[in-house]
């Protein structure tokens, strides 16, 4: 929930910036061990990204607030998350929601000169059920 207290996450970056939104979907995972979710339904997600570097872009930003929120808002608001490419082949559960919005997040962070990573993802689909996605070290270019 936006305004919530999100799970912190270590580091020894000098800035880390934090960015909320909340976007409307629907969805099914079309399986019998997900019960009546094999429905299509629909969720109001909310979604805090935690990002962190040492230096900033000529702006003077790490990353602009308003392209994440073109990144991920963007990309789900108002849509079936089932017909969104990167779910073609799997099924928009809330862990690979927010394992997508990690890696479009990223991607845009290795677009810049200044090295800022996407360390925490948090998805939160219910008010009772959310998810806490954390990177690899491996997970990250050079
Ligand atoms: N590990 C996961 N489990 C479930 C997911 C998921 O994405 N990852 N998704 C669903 C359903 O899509 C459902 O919308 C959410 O389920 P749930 O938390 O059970 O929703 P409720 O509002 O019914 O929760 P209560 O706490 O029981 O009110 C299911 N599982
Ligand atoms: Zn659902």
């Amino acid at each position: 929930m936006i305004q919530q207290i999100y799970p912190s996450v270590a580091h020894d970056f000098r800035y880390e910036l934090n960015k909320d939104m909340h976007f409307a979907a629907a969805h099914f995972i079309p399986h019998e061990a997900a019960g009546v979710c094999a429905n299509m339904h629909g969720h109001t997600y909310f979604v805090n990204v935690t990002i962190a570097g040492d230096e900033l872009d000529e702006v003077g930003f790490l990353i602009d607030f308003k392209e994440l929120k073109r990144a991920i808002h963007g990309a789900f608001d108002h849509t079936v998350m089932n017909d969104h490419p990167a779910f073609t082949n799997m099924y928009p559960t809330t862990e690979r929601v927010a394992a997508y919005i990690w890696q479009a997040v990223q991607q845009k962070l290795d677009d810049k000169p200044n090295g800022a990573r996407c360390l925490q993802v948090f998805v939160r689909e219910t008010p009772t059920s959310y998810i806490c996605y954390r990177p690899k070290a491996s997970d990250f270019r050079g």
